[in-house]
């Protein structure tokens, strides 16, 4: 696989600076790096004959904060096409694992591979970001394209052509001219993932894109996430909206620290497993209640 990787410890090879493109700094992604695989397991299935390659994969990814476990041998994938819903308890991991994707929080073991050619959009919590920027809807769903390593690129053609149809998707055309500092927690939410659809992205990671949205905003993202998967895009995303999860995502991975379980949507209605991701069963454990 032609790829990007990111890792724990020393590499060789030959490293390319393939960029991430995201909402909140992470333009400078983690390097390029040109790897073969061989042999089934290493990162393609079969399927019905044809090969697939995930334009994610989390490899027991280990995360240190703040000298705390954030993250523990943490794997998952996302295909083409796939729209997953990363789902645990507060201080889980979920925002961890994506800024490891992203490069932003280094690995303390295991990797992350993505093939190249495939930018990263990152939607990141709305209060992540700096809403009081003296500049309008149109130019920082722009930034979100052009913007590299601190500085701003001239927008050419296609840039605007891009940003055109991310205000699009997101349904800001009418409001494109509106200072970002105006907007009410649904829009802000559509600038988010505007910005990021400005980029172009295979890859495009999701931090509860629907925390405070209205139900038609709501609608609306849910609709638009289907879409971009139909497209072929994969989609990683984190909420505590279960309802709106059960809905949207073809497959679900629990997560507490660790993988708990994953499958299909339906694994949201299964008592054990969301008790055990939400740490119940942990708790319990950890009392001497319950046999692990
Ligand atoms: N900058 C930091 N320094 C130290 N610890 C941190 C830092 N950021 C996060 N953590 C810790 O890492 C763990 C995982 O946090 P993370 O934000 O990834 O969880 P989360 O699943 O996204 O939670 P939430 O649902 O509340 O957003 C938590 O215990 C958190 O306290």
């Amino acid at each position: 696989m032609t790829g990007t990787e990111t890792g724990s410890g020393n590499r060789t090879g030959t490293e390319t600076g393939t960029q991430i493109r995201a909402g909140t700094g992470a333009e400078n992604g983690p390097p390029a790096e040109t790897q073969t695989e061989t042999g089934p397991g290493t990162g393609s299935r079969a399927e019905t004959g044809t090969t697939i390659e995930s334009l994610l994969r989390v490899e027991s990814a280990s995360v240190t904060l703040g000298g705390r476990p954030a993250l523990e041998d943490a794997s998952l994938t996302v295909d083409p096409g796939e729209l997953v819903g990363l789902i645990g308890p507060n201080g889980a991991g979920k925002t961890t694992l994506l800024r490891a994707v992203l490069g932003l929080v280094p690995l303390a073991s295991g990797r992350v591979r993505r093939p190249s050619g495939h930018p990263v959009g990152y939607v990141p919590q709305r209060h992540e970001f700096a809403w009081d920027f003296p500049i309008d809807i149109a130019g920082s769903v722009m930034s979100g394209r052009t913007r590299s390593i601190g500085w701003l690129r001239r927008p050419r053609a296609a840039d605007r052509e891009a940003v055109d149809r991310a205000l699009e998707l997101a349904g800001l055309t009418e409001l494109r001219r509106r200072p970002i500092g105006e907007l009410s927690g649904g829009q802000r939410q559509r600038v988010l993932v505007a910005r990021a659809l400005a980029a172009e992205p295979g890859l495009l990671l999701l931090d509860e894109p629907f925390t405070g949205v209205d139900v038609p905003t709501q609608e609306h993202l849910n609709e638009l996430f289907r879409r971009l998967a139909g497209e072929g895009k994969a989609l990683l995303m984190t909420t505590h909206d279960l309802a709106a999860a059960a809905r949207t995502c073809h497959r679900v991975v629990l997560i507490n620290r660790t993988v708990v379980a994953e499958g299909g949507p339906e694994l949201l209605a299964d008592s054990e497993q969301m008790l055990r991701a939400f740490g119940l069963h942990r708790a319990a454990t950890a009392a001497g209640a319950v046999a692990a």
